[in-house]
Protein backbone atom coordinates (compact mmCIF):
# COMPACT_ATOMS: atom_id res chain seq x y z
CA UNK A 1 0.00 0.00 0.00
CA UNK A 2 1.22 3.83 -0.48
CA UNK A 3 3.06 4.98 2.38
CA UNK A 4 0.48 7.64 2.45
CA UNK A 5 -2.36 5.90 2.43
CA UNK A 6 -4.70 4.13 5.97
CA UNK A 7 -4.70 5.26 9.10
CA UNK A 8 -2.56 8.12 10.64
CA UNK A 9 -2.89 8.07 14.39
CA UNK A 10 -2.71 11.91 16.32
CA UNK A 11 -1.63 11.17 20.23
CA UNK A 12 -3.44 13.52 22.94
CA UNK A 13 -1.73 14.92 25.65
CA UNK A 14 -4.13 14.23 28.25
CA UNK A 15 -6.03 10.92 26.64
CA UNK A 16 -2.29 9.58 26.99
CA UNK A 17 -0.92 10.97 30.02
CA UNK A 18 1.46 9.08 32.08
CA UNK A 19 2.38 5.56 31.53
CA UNK A 20 -0.51 5.48 28.59
CA UNK A 21 1.78 6.98 25.46
CA UNK A 22 3.71 3.91 24.72
CA UNK A 23 1.57 0.99 24.95
CA UNK A 24 -1.30 2.66 23.58
CA UNK A 25 0.45 4.16 20.49
CA UNK A 26 2.27 0.46 19.93
CA UNK A 27 -1.15 -0.71 20.17
CA UNK A 28 -1.78 1.62 16.82
CA UNK A 29 0.79 1.16 15.22
CA UNK A 30 0.45 -2.93 15.86
CA UNK A 31 -3.22 -2.44 13.75
CA UNK A 32 -1.54 -1.46 10.92
CA UNK A 33 -1.35 3.05 11.38
CA UNK A 34 1.01 4.17 8.83
CA UNK A 35 1.34 7.74 10.05
CA UNK A 36 1.85 8.50 14.16
CA UNK A 37 1.52 12.42 15.14
CA UNK A 38 3.33 13.76 18.10
CA UNK A 39 0.80 16.27 19.19
CA UNK A 40 1.81 17.35 22.46
CA UNK A 41 0.82 21.13 23.58
CA UNK A 42 2.99 21.44 26.30
CA UNK A 43 5.77 23.86 26.69
CA UNK A 44 7.81 20.67 28.28
CA UNK A 45 10.80 20.81 25.84
CA UNK A 46 12.85 18.17 27.15
CA UNK A 47 9.63 15.66 27.99
CA UNK A 48 8.83 15.88 24.28
CA UNK A 49 11.79 15.28 22.86
CA UNK A 50 12.11 12.39 25.30
CA UNK A 51 8.96 11.31 23.91
CA UNK A 52 9.54 11.72 20.57
CA UNK A 53 12.60 9.72 20.14
CA UNK A 54 10.59 6.92 21.89
CA UNK A 55 7.95 7.24 19.24
CA UNK A 56 10.29 7.56 16.29
CA UNK A 57 11.87 3.61 17.19
CA UNK A 58 8.66 2.41 17.66
CA UNK A 59 7.20 3.87 14.66
CA UNK A 60 10.53 2.39 12.86
CA UNK A 61 10.01 -0.73 14.29
CA UNK A 62 6.52 -1.12 12.92
CA UNK A 63 7.53 0.60 9.16
CA UNK A 64 5.06 3.48 10.08
CA UNK A 65 6.25 7.21 9.80
CA UNK A 66 6.55 10.10 12.35
CA UNK A 67 5.27 13.36 11.91
CA UNK A 68 5.59 16.29 14.70
CA UNK A 69 2.51 18.62 14.75
CA UNK A 70 3.80 22.42 14.89
CA UNK A 71 7.43 21.87 16.16
CA UNK A 72 9.66 22.05 12.89
CA UNK A 73 13.25 22.28 15.23
CA UNK A 74 12.03 18.82 17.15
CA UNK A 75 11.24 17.36 13.78
CA UNK A 76 14.84 18.60 11.74
CA UNK A 77 16.63 17.28 15.26
CA UNK A 78 14.58 13.96 14.83
CA UNK A 79 14.59 13.85 11.06
CA UNK A 80 11.10 13.04 10.98
CA UNK A 81 7.84 14.85 9.27
CA UNK A 82 6.11 17.42 10.30
CA UNK A 83 2.27 19.17 10.21
CA UNK A 84 1.88 22.60 10.10
CA UNK A 85 -1.28 24.57 11.17
CA UNK A 86 -2.05 27.78 9.24
CA UNK A 87 -0.19 29.54 11.83
CA UNK A 88 2.61 27.31 12.92
CA UNK A 89 5.24 28.71 10.18
CA UNK A 90 6.04 28.46 6.60
CA UNK A 91 5.83 25.30 4.76
CA UNK A 92 8.43 26.39 2.09
CA UNK A 93 10.84 27.29 4.73
CA UNK A 94 10.34 23.60 6.65
CA UNK A 95 10.32 22.12 3.14
CA UNK A 96 14.13 23.79 2.95
CA UNK A 97 15.01 22.67 6.20
CA UNK A 98 13.84 19.50 6.27
CA UNK A 99 14.62 18.52 2.99
CA UNK A 100 12.50 17.23 -0.32
CA UNK A 101 12.25 13.40 1.30
CA UNK A 102 10.35 14.52 4.24
CA UNK A 103 6.88 14.15 4.71
CA UNK A 104 4.92 17.71 5.65
CA UNK A 105 1.52 18.01 5.95
CA UNK A 106 -0.58 20.98 6.02
CA UNK A 107 -3.33 22.31 7.32
CA UNK A 108 -6.65 23.03 5.12
CA UNK A 109 -9.71 23.84 7.01
CA UNK A 110 -12.27 23.84 4.61
CA UNK A 111 -10.93 25.58 1.78
CA UNK A 112 -9.74 24.61 -1.88
CA UNK A 113 -7.42 27.70 -1.96
CA UNK A 114 -5.82 26.81 1.06
CA UNK A 115 -4.66 23.26 -0.26
CA UNK A 116 -3.51 25.53 -3.49
CA UNK A 117 -1.20 26.87 -1.33
CA UNK A 118 -0.04 24.08 0.14
CA UNK A 119 1.01 22.39 -2.44
CA UNK A 120 2.89 25.05 -4.08
CA UNK A 121 4.49 25.52 -0.84
CA UNK A 122 5.86 21.85 -1.10
CA UNK A 123 2.92 19.71 1.01
CA UNK A 124 3.40 16.35 1.17
CA UNK A 125 0.02 16.25 2.18
CA UNK A 126 -2.85 18.27 2.23
CA UNK A 127 -5.50 17.58 5.66
CA UNK A 128 -9.09 19.17 5.53
CA UNK A 129 -11.47 19.16 8.46
CA UNK A 130 -13.49 18.72 10.81
CA UNK A 131 -15.49 16.14 9.38
CA UNK A 132 -17.67 15.82 12.42
CA UNK A 133 -18.39 16.81 15.66
CA UNK A 134 -14.58 16.78 17.77
CA UNK A 135 -14.40 16.38 21.25
CA UNK A 136 -10.82 17.22 21.00
CA UNK A 137 -11.11 20.03 19.17
CA UNK A 138 -14.26 21.65 19.27
CA UNK A 139 -14.22 24.70 17.45
CA UNK A 140 -12.09 23.93 14.22
CA UNK A 141 -14.00 24.87 11.83
CA UNK A 142 -16.27 22.05 9.72
CA UNK A 143 -15.65 20.76 6.43
CA UNK A 144 -18.08 17.90 4.30
CA UNK A 145 -17.83 14.79 2.48
CA UNK A 146 -18.54 17.17 -0.54
CA UNK A 147 -14.96 19.48 0.04
CA UNK A 148 -13.18 15.73 -0.40
CA UNK A 149 -14.61 14.88 -3.99
CA UNK A 150 -13.80 18.22 -5.22
CA UNK A 151 -10.47 18.10 -3.18
CA UNK A 152 -10.13 14.79 -5.05
CA UNK A 153 -10.69 15.72 -8.58
CA UNK A 154 -8.45 18.43 -7.90
CA UNK A 155 -5.32 17.66 -6.43
CA UNK A 156 -2.83 14.40 -6.52
CA UNK A 157 -1.38 15.00 -3.23
CA UNK A 158 -2.75 12.47 -0.35
CA UNK A 159 -5.78 14.02 0.80
CA UNK A 160 -6.02 13.59 5.02
CA UNK A 161 -9.82 13.97 6.60
CA UNK A 162 -9.33 14.82 10.34
CA UNK A 163 -11.78 15.51 12.77
CA UNK A 164 -14.58 13.51 15.01
CA UNK A 165 -13.84 10.19 12.86
CA UNK A 166 -15.03 6.85 14.03
CA UNK A 167 -15.16 3.09 12.78
CA UNK A 168 -18.82 4.29 12.15
CA UNK A 169 -18.24 6.88 9.78
CA UNK A 170 -14.78 6.16 8.28
CA UNK A 171 -15.96 4.38 5.40
CA UNK A 172 -17.59 7.83 3.81
CA UNK A 173 -14.79 9.86 4.04
CA UNK A 174 -12.69 7.55 2.54
CA UNK A 175 -15.36 6.80 -0.18
CA UNK A 176 -15.10 10.49 -0.84
CA UNK A 177 -11.49 10.95 -1.46
CA UNK A 178 -9.23 10.75 1.56
CA UNK A 179 -5.90 8.26 1.83
CA UNK A 180 -5.51 9.13 5.07
CA UNK A 181 -7.91 9.28 8.23
CA UNK A 182 -6.48 11.10 11.11
CA UNK A 183 -7.85 10.46 14.42
CA UNK A 184 -6.86 10.89 18.08
CA UNK A 185 -10.48 10.14 20.37
CA UNK A 186 -11.55 7.42 17.66
CA UNK A 187 -9.14 5.54 18.42
CA UNK A 188 -7.03 6.90 21.54
CA UNK A 189 -10.21 7.10 23.76
CA UNK A 190 -10.36 3.27 24.08
CA UNK A 191 -10.48 1.90 27.52
CA UNK A 192 -7.26 -0.79 26.73
CA UNK A 193 -4.55 -1.15 23.95
CA UNK A 194 -6.46 -4.53 23.01
CA UNK A 195 -9.62 -2.15 22.09
CA UNK A 196 -6.65 0.40 20.22
CA UNK A 197 -5.29 -2.15 18.35
CA UNK A 198 -8.64 -3.37 17.39
CA UNK A 199 -9.92 -0.37 16.30
CA UNK A 200 -6.60 0.24 14.31
CA UNK A 201 -7.21 -3.18 12.54
CA UNK A 202 -10.30 -2.03 11.50
CA UNK A 203 -9.44 1.22 10.35
CA UNK A 204 -6.47 0.02 8.17
CA UNK A 205 -9.11 -2.77 7.02
CA UNK A 206 -11.02 -0.80 5.77
CA UNK A 207 -8.62 0.74 3.09
CA UNK A 208 -7.93 -2.58 1.38
CA UNK A 209 -11.49 -3.18 0.73
CA UNK A 210 -12.80 0.46 0.18
C1 LIG B 1 -3.44 15.60 10.02
C2 LIG B 1 -3.75 16.86 10.74
N1 LIG B 1 -4.64 17.70 10.21
C3 LIG B 1 -4.93 18.85 10.85
C4 LIG B 1 -4.32 19.15 12.04
C5 LIG B 1 -4.61 20.44 12.76
O1 LIG B 1 -3.47 21.29 12.75
P1 LIG B 1 -3.61 22.77 13.38
O2 LIG B 1 -4.69 23.47 12.64
O3 LIG B 1 -2.28 23.39 13.40
O4 LIG B 1 -4.10 22.49 14.85
P2 LIG B 1 -3.28 21.77 16.03
O5 LIG B 1 -3.29 20.31 15.77
O6 LIG B 1 -1.88 22.31 16.06
O7 LIG B 1 -4.06 22.10 17.25
C6 LIG B 1 -3.39 18.24 12.56
N2 LIG B 1 -2.75 18.45 13.71
N3 LIG B 1 -3.12 17.11 11.88
C1 LIG C 1 -6.29 18.39 15.75
C2 LIG C 1 -7.50 18.57 14.92
N1 LIG C 1 -7.52 19.37 13.81
C3 LIG C 1 -8.71 19.40 13.23
C4 LIG C 1 -9.03 20.19 12.04
O1 LIG C 1 -10.19 20.18 11.61
O2 LIG C 1 -8.10 20.79 11.50
S1 LIG C 1 -9.85 18.44 14.03
C5 LIG C 1 -8.71 17.97 15.17
C6 LIG C 1 -9.01 17.02 16.29
C7 LIG C 1 -9.02 15.58 15.84
O3 LIG C 1 -9.32 14.81 16.93
P1 LIG C 1 -10.57 13.81 16.99
O4 LIG C 1 -10.25 12.66 16.10
O5 LIG C 1 -10.62 13.39 18.43
O6 LIG C 1 -11.77 14.57 16.58
MG1 LIG D 1 -0.79 23.41 14.70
Amino acid sequence: MHPLRGLYAITDSQLLAGERLMPWVDAALAGGARLLQYRDKSADPARRRDEATQLKSLCEYYGAQLIINDDLLLASELQVGLHLGRDDGSLGEARQQLGSQAIIGATCHASLDFASEAQKAGASYIAFGRFFQSVTKPGAPAATPFLLEQARKQFHLPIVAIGGVTLHNAPQLISSGASLLAVVNGLFGAPSPAEVERRARGFSELFQTL
